[in-house]
Protein backbone atom coordinates (compact mmCIF):
# COMPACT_ATOMS: atom_id res chain seq x y z
CA UNK A 1 0.00 0.00 0.00
CA UNK A 2 3.07 2.26 -0.28
CA UNK A 3 1.46 4.37 -3.01
CA UNK A 4 -1.34 5.37 -0.62
CA UNK A 5 0.69 5.90 2.53
CA UNK A 6 1.15 9.62 1.81
CA UNK A 7 -2.56 10.33 2.03
CA UNK A 8 -2.99 12.75 4.95
CA UNK A 9 -6.79 12.65 5.03
CA UNK A 10 -7.14 9.17 6.47
CA UNK A 11 -8.54 9.68 9.95
CA UNK A 12 -6.91 6.43 11.01
CA UNK A 13 -3.72 5.25 9.33
CA UNK A 14 -3.92 1.59 8.22
CA UNK A 15 -1.80 0.51 11.24
CA UNK A 16 -4.39 2.07 13.56
CA UNK A 17 -7.41 0.27 12.18
CA UNK A 18 -9.00 -2.12 14.64
CA UNK A 19 -11.89 -3.45 12.56
CA UNK A 20 -10.83 -2.76 8.96
CA UNK A 21 -8.12 -4.55 7.01
CA UNK A 22 -6.87 -4.98 3.47
CA UNK A 23 -7.90 -8.17 1.78
CA UNK A 24 -7.59 -9.59 -1.73
CA UNK A 25 -10.82 -10.93 -3.22
CA UNK A 26 -10.04 -12.83 -6.42
CA UNK A 27 -7.72 -10.42 -8.19
CA UNK A 28 -9.08 -7.28 -6.54
CA UNK A 29 -7.93 -5.29 -3.56
CA UNK A 30 -10.66 -4.84 -0.99
CA UNK A 31 -11.33 -3.45 2.46
CA UNK A 32 -12.86 -5.91 4.85
CA UNK A 33 -14.63 -4.73 8.00
CA UNK A 34 -15.03 -7.14 10.89
CA UNK A 35 -16.60 -5.17 13.69
CA UNK A 36 -18.11 -6.86 16.77
CA UNK A 37 -21.54 -5.68 15.56
CA UNK A 38 -21.34 -6.01 11.75
CA UNK A 39 -19.26 -7.10 8.75
CA UNK A 40 -18.67 -5.53 5.34
CA UNK A 41 -16.42 -5.75 2.29
CA UNK A 42 -15.76 -3.12 -0.39
CA UNK A 43 -13.54 -3.57 -3.45
CA UNK A 44 -11.44 -0.58 -4.51
CA UNK A 45 -12.45 -1.32 -8.07
CA UNK A 46 -15.87 0.24 -8.44
CA UNK A 47 -16.10 1.26 -4.74
CA UNK A 48 -18.29 -1.80 -4.79
CA UNK A 49 -19.95 -3.02 -1.60
CA UNK A 50 -20.09 -6.80 -1.92
CA UNK A 51 -21.08 -7.67 1.65
CA UNK A 52 -22.90 -6.14 4.57
CA UNK A 53 -24.48 -7.98 7.47
CA UNK A 54 -24.73 -7.93 11.20
CA UNK A 55 -22.10 -10.20 12.76
CA UNK A 56 -22.49 -13.89 11.94
CA UNK A 57 -25.45 -13.24 9.71
CA UNK A 58 -26.01 -13.92 6.01
CA UNK A 59 -25.11 -11.20 3.53
CA UNK A 60 -27.90 -8.59 3.24
CA UNK A 61 -26.86 -8.28 -0.43
CA UNK A 62 -27.14 -10.85 -3.21
CA UNK A 63 -23.81 -11.80 -4.73
CA UNK A 64 -23.66 -14.16 -7.69
CA UNK A 65 -21.94 -17.49 -7.09
CA UNK A 66 -20.37 -16.87 -10.51
CA UNK A 67 -19.15 -13.33 -9.74
CA UNK A 68 -15.58 -12.82 -10.92
CA UNK A 69 -13.31 -10.38 -9.17
CA UNK A 70 -11.10 -9.29 -12.03
CA UNK A 71 -9.66 -5.93 -13.11
CA UNK A 72 -11.95 -4.27 -15.64
CA UNK A 73 -14.85 -6.66 -15.07
CA UNK A 74 -18.10 -5.53 -13.40
CA UNK A 75 -18.95 -7.56 -10.29
CA UNK A 76 -22.31 -9.33 -10.50
CA UNK A 77 -24.11 -8.56 -7.25
CA UNK A 78 -23.59 -6.35 -4.21
CA UNK A 79 -24.07 -2.65 -5.01
CA UNK A 80 -22.52 -1.59 -8.32
CA UNK A 81 -22.11 2.17 -8.67
CA UNK A 82 -23.55 3.18 -12.06
CA UNK A 83 -21.94 6.57 -12.81
CA UNK A 84 -21.77 9.06 -14.56
CA UNK A 85 -24.58 7.63 -16.63
CA UNK A 86 -27.19 4.99 -15.93
CA UNK A 87 -28.22 2.28 -18.40
CA UNK A 88 -27.88 2.34 -22.16
CA UNK A 89 -26.41 5.72 -23.23
CA UNK A 90 -28.80 5.73 -26.22
CA UNK A 91 -31.74 5.75 -23.78
CA UNK A 92 -30.38 8.71 -21.85
CA UNK A 93 -31.46 12.34 -22.38
CA UNK A 94 -29.57 14.22 -25.13
CA UNK A 95 -27.61 16.27 -22.55
CA UNK A 96 -26.02 13.06 -21.26
CA UNK A 97 -25.71 11.28 -24.62
CA UNK A 98 -23.76 14.23 -25.99
CA UNK A 99 -20.88 13.48 -23.62
CA UNK A 100 -20.80 9.68 -23.81
CA UNK A 101 -18.61 8.11 -26.49
CA UNK A 102 -19.30 4.41 -25.89
CA UNK A 103 -22.37 2.17 -26.13
CA UNK A 104 -21.49 0.59 -22.75
CA UNK A 105 -24.20 0.70 -20.09
CA UNK A 106 -23.92 2.09 -16.57
CA UNK A 107 -20.83 4.31 -16.96
CA UNK A 108 -17.25 3.52 -16.11
CA UNK A 109 -17.11 3.97 -12.31
CA UNK A 110 -18.01 0.36 -11.58
CA UNK A 111 -14.83 -0.89 -13.25
CA UNK A 112 -12.56 2.07 -12.35
CA UNK A 113 -10.06 1.97 -9.52
CA UNK A 114 -11.14 4.28 -6.68
CA UNK A 115 -8.81 5.76 -4.06
CA UNK A 116 -9.22 5.24 -0.36
CA UNK A 117 -9.79 8.62 1.31
CA UNK A 118 -10.72 7.92 4.88
CA UNK A 119 -11.42 5.23 7.47
CA UNK A 120 -12.92 6.09 10.84
CA UNK A 121 -14.01 3.62 13.46
CA UNK A 122 -15.76 3.58 16.81
CA UNK A 123 -17.34 1.03 19.13
CA UNK A 124 -20.61 1.54 17.21
CA UNK A 125 -19.75 2.53 13.65
CA UNK A 126 -17.26 2.32 10.81
CA UNK A 127 -17.15 4.89 8.03
CA UNK A 128 -15.11 4.43 4.85
CA UNK A 129 -14.77 6.98 2.03
CA UNK A 130 -13.37 6.48 -1.45
CA UNK A 131 -13.00 8.87 -4.36
CA UNK A 132 -12.75 8.82 -8.12
CA UNK A 133 -11.36 11.90 -9.84
CA UNK A 134 -12.72 11.32 -13.34
CA UNK A 135 -11.07 13.48 -15.95
CA UNK A 136 -8.74 12.90 -18.90
CA UNK A 137 -8.18 9.25 -18.02
CA UNK A 138 -11.70 8.51 -19.29
CA UNK A 139 -11.66 10.79 -22.37
CA UNK A 140 -12.14 7.84 -24.74
CA UNK A 141 -15.56 7.07 -23.25
CA UNK A 142 -16.73 10.35 -21.72
CA UNK A 143 -16.26 14.11 -21.99
CA UNK A 144 -16.19 15.78 -18.61
CA UNK A 145 -14.36 16.21 -15.34
CA UNK A 146 -16.02 15.31 -12.07
CA UNK A 147 -15.12 14.14 -8.60
CA UNK A 148 -17.11 11.26 -7.14
CA UNK A 149 -16.83 10.81 -3.39
CA UNK A 150 -18.59 7.82 -1.85
CA UNK A 151 -19.01 7.29 1.87
CA UNK A 152 -20.13 4.01 3.42
CA UNK A 153 -21.44 4.23 6.96
CA UNK A 154 -21.87 0.90 8.72
CA UNK A 155 -23.62 0.43 12.07
CA UNK A 156 -26.06 -1.87 13.80
CA UNK A 157 -28.81 0.18 12.18
CA UNK A 158 -27.66 -0.88 8.70
CA UNK A 159 -25.55 0.60 5.98
CA UNK A 160 -25.77 4.01 4.43
CA UNK A 161 -24.12 4.92 1.16
CA UNK A 162 -23.77 8.53 0.00
CA UNK A 163 -22.32 9.35 -3.41
CA UNK A 164 -21.47 13.02 -3.96
CA UNK A 165 -20.63 14.23 -7.45
CA UNK A 166 -18.92 17.58 -7.96
CA UNK A 167 -18.62 19.04 -11.43
CA UNK A 168 -14.99 20.10 -11.94
CA UNK A 169 -15.37 20.87 -15.65
CA UNK A 170 -15.67 24.32 -17.21
CA UNK A 171 -19.18 23.65 -18.45
CA UNK A 172 -22.41 22.28 -16.93
CA UNK A 173 -22.53 18.51 -16.54
CA UNK A 174 -25.55 16.24 -17.00
CA UNK A 175 -25.58 13.15 -14.81
CA UNK A 176 -27.66 9.98 -14.53
CA UNK A 177 -26.68 7.35 -11.99
CA UNK A 178 -27.76 4.57 -9.65
CA UNK A 179 -26.76 2.67 -6.56
CA UNK A 180 -27.71 -0.68 -8.10
CA UNK A 181 -28.59 -2.71 -5.00
CA UNK A 182 -28.96 -6.49 -5.46
CA UNK A 183 -31.07 -8.06 -2.69
CA UNK A 184 -31.42 -11.80 -2.00
CA UNK A 185 -34.67 -13.73 -1.79
CA UNK A 186 -35.31 -17.43 -1.24
CA UNK A 187 -38.20 -17.22 -3.75
CA UNK A 188 -38.83 -14.33 -6.16
CA UNK A 189 -42.44 -15.48 -6.71
CA UNK A 190 -43.11 -14.86 -3.00
CA UNK A 191 -41.32 -11.50 -2.94
CA UNK A 192 -42.87 -8.07 -3.21
CA UNK A 193 -41.79 -4.49 -3.11
CA UNK A 194 -43.90 -2.02 -1.15
CA UNK A 195 -43.92 1.76 -1.47
CA UNK A 196 -44.39 2.30 -5.19
CA UNK A 197 -48.21 2.09 -5.31
CA UNK A 198 -49.71 4.77 -7.61
CA UNK A 199 -46.27 5.71 -9.01
CA UNK A 200 -45.82 6.21 -12.71
CA UNK A 201 -43.18 4.05 -14.31
CA UNK A 202 -41.49 3.46 -17.63
CA UNK A 203 -41.78 -0.19 -18.58
CA UNK A 204 -38.60 -0.75 -20.59
CA UNK A 205 -39.95 -4.15 -21.68
CA UNK A 206 -43.06 -2.57 -23.22
CA UNK A 207 -41.45 -0.12 -25.62
CA UNK A 208 -40.61 2.23 -22.77
CA UNK A 209 -44.28 3.08 -22.36
CA UNK A 210 -45.61 4.62 -19.17
CA UNK A 211 -47.85 2.72 -16.75
CA UNK A 212 -49.14 3.27 -13.22
CA UNK A 213 -48.25 0.89 -10.41
CA UNK A 214 -51.25 -0.74 -8.75
CA UNK A 215 -50.31 -1.81 -5.20
CA UNK A 216 -47.08 -3.71 -4.43
CA UNK A 217 -44.68 -4.82 -7.16
CA UNK A 218 -44.78 -8.59 -7.69
CA UNK A 219 -42.27 -10.37 -9.87
CA UNK A 220 -44.06 -12.47 -12.47
CA UNK A 221 -41.14 -12.84 -14.89
CA UNK A 222 -38.67 -10.40 -16.39
CA UNK A 223 -39.15 -6.96 -14.84
CA UNK A 224 -37.25 -3.82 -15.82
CA UNK A 225 -38.87 -0.53 -14.83
CA UNK A 226 -37.92 3.02 -13.99
CA UNK A 227 -40.31 4.40 -11.39
CA UNK A 228 -40.81 8.14 -10.94
CA UNK A 229 -40.51 7.86 -7.19
CA UNK A 230 -37.84 8.19 -4.55
CA UNK A 231 -40.13 7.12 -1.68
CA UNK A 232 -39.13 4.77 1.13
CA UNK A 233 -39.37 1.16 -0.04
CA UNK A 234 -39.68 -2.17 1.72
CA UNK A 235 -38.69 -5.40 -0.02
CA UNK A 236 -40.46 -8.32 1.61
CA UNK A 237 -39.26 -11.88 1.04
CA UNK A 238 -40.22 -15.11 2.86
CA UNK A 239 -37.03 -14.61 4.88
CA UNK A 240 -36.72 -10.89 5.66
CA UNK A 241 -37.87 -7.33 5.18
CA UNK A 242 -35.38 -4.79 3.93
CA UNK A 243 -36.10 -1.07 4.05
CA UNK A 244 -34.44 1.26 1.54
CA UNK A 245 -34.51 4.96 2.31
CA UNK A 246 -33.17 6.90 -0.64
CA UNK A 247 -32.06 10.51 -0.70
CA UNK A 248 -31.20 12.86 -3.56
CA UNK A 249 -33.27 10.52 -5.70
CA UNK A 250 -36.66 10.83 -7.36
CA UNK A 251 -36.44 7.63 -9.39
CA UNK A 252 -36.11 3.94 -8.60
CA UNK A 253 -35.18 1.14 -10.98
CA UNK A 254 -36.68 -2.26 -10.27
CA UNK A 255 -35.13 -5.19 -12.09
CA UNK A 256 -35.25 -8.96 -12.29
CA UNK A 257 -33.95 -10.60 -15.48
CA UNK A 258 -36.36 -13.55 -15.47
CA UNK A 259 -35.37 -16.98 -16.88
CA UNK A 260 -34.45 -16.02 -20.46
CA UNK A 261 -32.35 -12.92 -19.88
CA UNK A 262 -30.64 -14.74 -16.97
CA UNK A 263 -29.04 -17.06 -19.52
CA UNK A 264 -27.55 -14.15 -21.47
CA UNK A 265 -26.16 -12.22 -18.50
CA UNK A 266 -22.48 -12.36 -17.61
CA UNK A 267 -21.51 -14.15 -14.39
CA UNK A 268 -25.13 -14.95 -13.60
CA UNK A 269 -26.43 -18.48 -12.83
CA UNK A 270 -29.27 -19.63 -15.13
CA UNK A 271 -31.58 -19.98 -12.13
CA UNK A 272 -30.20 -16.94 -10.27
CA UNK A 273 -33.25 -14.82 -11.18
CA UNK A 274 -35.27 -16.84 -8.65
CA UNK A 275 -33.12 -15.65 -5.79
CA UNK A 276 -32.53 -11.93 -6.35
CA UNK A 277 -34.12 -8.59 -7.15
CA UNK A 278 -32.58 -5.21 -7.79
CA UNK A 279 -33.93 -2.04 -6.21
CA UNK A 280 -31.82 0.79 -7.53
CA UNK A 281 -31.75 4.22 -5.92
CA UNK A 282 -31.38 6.37 -8.99
CA UNK A 283 -31.32 9.61 -10.89
CA UNK A 284 -32.62 8.02 -14.08
CA UNK A 285 -34.79 9.01 -17.08
CA UNK A 286 -36.40 12.41 -16.38
CA UNK A 287 -34.74 12.50 -12.94
CA UNK A 288 -31.28 13.11 -14.42
CA UNK A 289 -29.44 16.04 -12.84
CA UNK A 290 -27.54 18.98 -14.27
CA UNK A 291 -24.64 20.33 -12.23
CA UNK A 292 -23.35 23.79 -12.95
CA UNK A 293 -19.62 24.50 -12.73
CA UNK A 294 -18.43 23.59 -9.23
CA UNK A 295 -21.85 22.34 -8.15
CA UNK A 296 -22.42 19.09 -6.21
CA UNK A 297 -25.23 16.57 -5.84
CA UNK A 298 -25.51 13.69 -3.36
CA UNK A 299 -27.38 10.48 -4.11
CA UNK A 300 -27.70 8.00 -1.29
CA UNK A 301 -29.50 5.13 0.34
CA UNK A 302 -29.87 3.83 3.86
CA UNK A 303 -30.53 0.09 3.95
CA UNK A 304 -32.06 -1.24 7.16
CA UNK A 305 -34.04 -4.20 8.37
CA UNK A 306 -37.67 -3.31 7.56
O1 LIG B 1 -25.72 -6.48 -16.95
P1 LIG B 1 -25.57 -5.09 -16.37
O2 LIG B 1 -24.86 -4.13 -17.28
O3 LIG B 1 -24.93 -5.14 -14.99
O4 LIG B 1 -27.03 -4.51 -16.17
C1 LIG B 1 -27.96 -5.17 -15.38
C2 LIG B 1 -29.31 -4.44 -15.42
O5 LIG B 1 -29.17 -3.17 -14.84
C3 LIG B 1 -30.37 -2.37 -14.73
O6 LIG B 1 -31.18 -2.85 -13.76
C4 LIG B 1 -31.09 -2.25 -16.05
O7 LIG B 1 -32.35 -1.64 -15.86
C5 LIG B 1 -31.23 -3.59 -16.74
O8 LIG B 1 -31.76 -3.39 -18.05
C6 LIG B 1 -29.89 -4.29 -16.81
O9 LIG B 1 -30.05 -5.55 -17.45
Amino acid sequence: MAERSDKPSTTLAPGQWSFTRWKTIGQLEALEVQHPLFEAAITLQGAHLVHFSHSNEKNWLWLSDLARFQPGRAIRGGIPVCWPWFGDPARNPPAIRAHVKTPSAHGFARTALWQLEDVSESAHEVEISLSLNAGDEFHEVWEGHALALITFHFSLRGCQIALTTTNLAHAPMALSQALHTYLPTPDITRTRLLGLGNSQYIDTLKDWNYATQDGPVYFMGETDRIYESGDVLVATTPERRTKLIGFGSDSTVVWNPGPEKAQRLSDFPDTGWRNMLCVETANAAGDYRVLNIGQSHTLGVLIERG
